[in-house]
């Protein structure tokens, strides 16, 4: 029997983080077997790679090395932690995937979603997420959480537009592809999100049973 792969995106302070945890804690409850697991990072050696990533460098990074590393830390993390569960019928609850990738190197950085689509596939093969949670809101309402919360990472000091095209890239895969997302209006507040979840954690559930 696989489990179940679900993952949560959205833009910096959007609540992924702390409604990952929420999710885990109602499925728990409720019997099942949970992985909880981010990206970058998952694995040792992808949490190293994660670091590369988002601290600030005095040397530039080229966008190709952002791809690549990003694709580089996902094999990683897809071999030790993300296959292995799904095999073993967990739950996986994945902050951030492939949708990143295509929201912050294309929207974001403008790289062209075809070689995206090339390294998905190569890095990937056929495993692409059960179900995906776009947690969206408007950037100035993320940026003040992430502000509020200390430090800025790497991607955390870009400028509104860059912010303002990974948001737009988001909503774009959501529209592409209603079968696999679930729109989550993050702007209101965490109790009212967390009600907003449960439709969505109801249909986790019934496919996790059906599986
Ligand atoms: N609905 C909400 N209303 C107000 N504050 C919230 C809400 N959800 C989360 N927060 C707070 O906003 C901050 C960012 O939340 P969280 O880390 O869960 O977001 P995230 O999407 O994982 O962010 P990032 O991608 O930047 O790491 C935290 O301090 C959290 O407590
Ligand atoms: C998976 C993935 C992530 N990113 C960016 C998005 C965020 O700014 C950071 C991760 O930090 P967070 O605290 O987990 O939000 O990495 C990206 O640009 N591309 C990706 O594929």
């Amino acid at each position: 029997m696989r489990g179940l792969f679900i993952t949560l995106e959205g833009p910096e302070g959007a609540g992924k983080t702390t409604n990952r945890a929420y999710l885990a804690e109602q499925l728990q409850a409720q019997g099942f077997s949970v992985a909880l697991t981010r990206e970058p990072g998952g694995t040792a050696l992808a949490e190293q790679i994660r670091d590369i990533l988002l601290a600030p460098h005095t040397e530039p990074m080229a966008v190709d090395t952002e791809l690549l590393l990003m694709f580089a830390a996902r094999a990683q993390h897809l071999a030790q932690v993300i296959e292995p569960a799904l095999a073993a019928g967990k739950i996986v609850i994945c902050d951030r995937f492939t949708d990143a990738t295509y929201a912050y190197q294309g929207g974001g950085r403008g790289l062209d979603c075809s070689r995206i689509a090339l390294l998905e596939q190569f890095v990937q093969g056929d495993l692409r997420p059960d179900m995906t949670l776009l947690f969206d809101l408007p950037v100035a309402d993320g940026m003040a959480r992430a502000v509020a919360r200390g430090k800025l990472d790497r991607f955390e000091q870009e400028q509104h537009d860059f912010f303002e095209a990974v948001r737009q890239a988001y909503l774009q895969r959501a529209a592409d592809d209603p079968e696999r997302f679930r729109l989550v209006n993050a702007q209101q507040a965490l109790p009212e999100v967390q009600k907003s979840l449960a439709v969505h954690l109801q249909e986790i559930v019934e496919r996790a049973r059906a599986q």
